[in-house]
């Protein structure tokens, strides 16, 4: 465990991660430091709602913390490492959940020989049901990777992977969530058009939602099984996947998460360049 952690930026992903570090009890909120560029209505609301300590003052935030979280943008890596620099200690553990941003990289921009973790959580951290994978850097110990483990734990399921797999994972499990809602919205979309209740279509887009998250965890089955039991001849289901099919639905989804898996490529490079 840790006496205390600090966040530095204090955006979606800092709350998604604390909001969920609170709900299971993960730690207590005192022992939470947030920070930011200069949004100080933000920091009051974190503080308000989650009971945690906040700061503009950089050195405040990175004393006696043993894990600093780095939940900036990734074009703010560099002023974001600059601001804390002056402040950080080897013994420090840093935590990136940047999106593109090599472990290399940050080490290299605080000019230490220091643990850093790159982990790429998503939004449902708020309810403790993230996917997090995470891969260390080269000055990392396996003590202070089984910590950032046990970290992210709080926050849902975690795994390790090799960090060149990470532009690919930032797509299908960071941005991931969106495109899950964007089918959730076109489905709203046609519920509507049906003359569905806003209440009804929501109870029952929600639940068959988890009801497939929850099948695919259960089951054993491929989902092209899963779906061909769904699919009777000359149903229902045949004739709404036939529009699909036809507009290409697969290749476009394959298609979106390259082009994500490419953005994530090239904002670690935009930065490697300068
Ligand atoms: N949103 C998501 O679903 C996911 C995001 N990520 C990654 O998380 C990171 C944060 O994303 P998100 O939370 O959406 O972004 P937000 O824009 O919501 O938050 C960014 C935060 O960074 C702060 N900031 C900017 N510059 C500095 C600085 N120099 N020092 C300290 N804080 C600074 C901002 O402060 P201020 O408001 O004062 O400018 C703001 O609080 C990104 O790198 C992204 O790649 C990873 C997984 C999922
Ligand atoms: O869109 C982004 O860049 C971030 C990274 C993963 C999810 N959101």
């Amino acid at each position: 465990m840790f006496q205390k952690i600090a966040f530095i930026g204090a955006g979606s992903m800092a709350e998604a991660i604390i909001s969920g570090m609170i709900q299971k009890d993960y730690c207590k909120p005192e022992q939470i430091v947030v920070t930011n560029k200069s949004n100080q209505n933000r920091l009051k609301y974190l503080q308000d709602k989650y009971k945690i300590t906040i700061s503009q003052d950089k050195e405040q935030v990175m004393k006696g913390a043993e894990i600093i979280v780095l939940t900036m943008k990734p074009a703010d890596i560099v002023n974001g490492i600059n601001d804390i620099k002056p402040y950080l200690k080897e013994e420090q553990l840093i935590i990136s959940v940047l999106a593109g941003i090599s472990t290399d990289f940050i080490a290299k921009q605080t000019g230490k020989d220091i643990a850093v973790i790159r982990a790429m959580p998503n939004t449902s951290a708020m309810i403790g049901q993230s996917a997090t994978a995470i891969t260390p850097g080269v000055f990392t110990s396996k003590e202070q990777l089984g910590k950032a483990k046990s970290l992210l734990k709080a926050i849902g399921m975690t795994t390790i992977v090799n960090e060149d797999d990470m532009h690919a994972i930032t797509a299908l499990a960071g941005s991931g969530p969106a495109f899950y809602y964007y089918m959730v919205e076109a489905m709203e979309i046609a519920a509507e058009e049906a003359g569905i209740s806003e209440e009804t279509a929501k109870a029952l887009i929600t639940q068959t939602f988890v009801g497939v998250a929850e099948m695919l965890k259960v089951t054993d089955n491929h989902p092209a099984e899963l779906r061909k039991k769904i699919t009777s001849p000359g149903g229902t289901t045949q004739a709404g996947l036939e529009i699909l099919e036809q507009s290409n639905f697969q290749r476009v989804i394959v298609e979106s998460i390259k082009a994500a898996t490419e953005r994530s490529n090239q904002l670690g490079k935009k930065l490697q360049e300068k």
